[in-house]
């Protein structure tokens, strides 16, 4: 059966740990394996860290740069090289590769994210495998995916995958970071990530990976909010994912959730940067994940953060914890002053302000003045 695969190397796969030079014969089998899994009718998107990585190792610098001017400057150094050393392999296994460098803002935009949709789509149905990574060159401070870990698990879920593999430096999970604790116990398999909750993760194993385990995990997260499977394997050795696929028990396996039902809600969920925090009484938390109901104003307990209608924001139950995300009808101002009012005094309390325009507000114009929900149940997305 053909399915939708996302990959994953992260820069400790793909350079030598001393030098930073390319580990050629690993990316050699990932090219072998993804061309193989191509021939199989599977449709594949790679997304490969290594910039900044490559870059340095061109230039000399025996460091990951620290100042963003330099990683940025490096980083385009690094991309350049690093696509030709894929176009090279996958040339000569007559494999197409395109490149797509994304930022966290080409996300958050409705129409860049379905344009990125449709692109994907299109370069999916030619059967070429697209190469993706952030484009670090451009991308800024406040709006950046940060890793490629997020990044991968976001792709995923706007190309809606069925598999995500991290393939990373150690074999899979484990209790503990390998590297630093040798009584650390492998996990196999993740059914619920609350599981995790004592689990000890560590930072990035080597000075060149970002993030390490703790993004890997906010990945899977992100991916079985998705419907997603994600497996985090080793990248010295691709072509386990073949195995993987044959139902191999390698790896840690996270088994997916029921996704968002439509692409809008998972670009909602997803897409956007939330920008402030709902807390919940309650019933309303029983009333939007059991009753599948809008969020109203006498279900607001607190609001947290400053923000805009429109807004994206996180739904918590009274000890903060994530429910769901939506978009919000009303500014932050606004609902701190209707927190736990009934709709029908809403008006009263507001005045009629003004109508304002949506987020996506090509299709829906103009929202009612005081509109009775402060999130309707079709911008509003259960995450947990
Ligand atoms: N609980 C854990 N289980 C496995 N690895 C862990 C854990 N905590 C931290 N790590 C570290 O995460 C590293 C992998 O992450 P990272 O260095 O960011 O790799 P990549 O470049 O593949 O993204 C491993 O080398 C390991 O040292
Ligand atoms: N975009 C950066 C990679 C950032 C990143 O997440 O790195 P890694 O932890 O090695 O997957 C680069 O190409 O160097």
């Amino acid at each position: 059966m053909s399915q939708t695969l996302v990959l994953k190397i992260g820069t400790s796969s793909l350079t030598q740990p001393d030098s930073g030079d390319l580990a050629l014969s690993t990316l050699a089998r990932l090219v072998e394996t993804l061309t193989q899994l191509r021939r199989q009718g599977h449709r594949l998107v790679l997304v490969s860290s290594g910039a900044v990585g490559v870059g340095c190792a061109r230039l000399g610098l025996s460091d990951r740069p620290r100042r963003l001017a330099t990683k940025q400057a490096v980083a385009a150094v690094g991309q350049g090289r690093l696509m030709r050393v894929y176009d090279d392999l996958f040339t000569s296994l007559q494999q197409p590769i395109a490149q797509i460098l994304l930022t966290r803002k080409d996300l958050v935009q409705r129409s860049s994210y379905v344009n990125a949709y449709n692109t994907f789509q299109e370069l999916l149905k030619l059967g070429v495998i697209p190469i993706v990574n952030e484009n670090d060159t451009i991308a800024t401070e406040e709006l950046k995916f940060g890793d490629n870990d997020t990044l991968s698990a976001l792709v995923a879920s706007l190309v809606e995958a069925d598999w995500l593999f991290l393939l990373t430096d150690v074999d899979r999970l484990y209790s503990a970071d390998p590297n630093r604790n040798p009584d650390a116990q492998p996990i196999k398999k993740v059914k619920h990530l609350n599981e995790l909750l004592n689990l000890e993760v560590g930072n990035a194993g080597s000075a060149w990976g970002t993030g390490g385990m703790q993004t890997k995990i906010a990945a899977a997260r992100i991916a079985s909010d998705s419907g997603v499977r994600t497996v985090i394997t080793a990248g010295k050795t691709p072509e386990n994912v073949l195995a993987i696929l044959e139902g191999a028990d390698i790896g840690t396996h996270f088994v997916p959730h029921a996704k968002p039902e439509n692409a809008r809600k998972r670009w909602i969920a997803f897409g956007l940067v939330p920008q402030g925090q709902l807390l919940l009484d309650a019933g309303a938390v029983t009333a939007i994940c059991q009753g599948g109901k809008s969020l109203l104003a006498a279900g607001l307990t607190a609001v947290r953060g400053k923000f805009q209608a429109n807004d994206a924001v996180i739904l918590c139950d009274e000890r903060g914890k994530e429910l769901g995300r939506g978009l919000v009808n009303y500014p932050s101002d606004d609902l701190e002053r209707i927190c736990g009012v009934q709709s029908e005094d809403i008006s009263r309390i507001l005045g009629d302000g003004e109508s304002r325009t949506l987020r996506d507000g090509e299709s829906r114009t103009l929202r009612e003045r005081s509109p009775d929900t402060v999130i309707h149940r079709d911008n509003l997305v259960l995450t947990r």
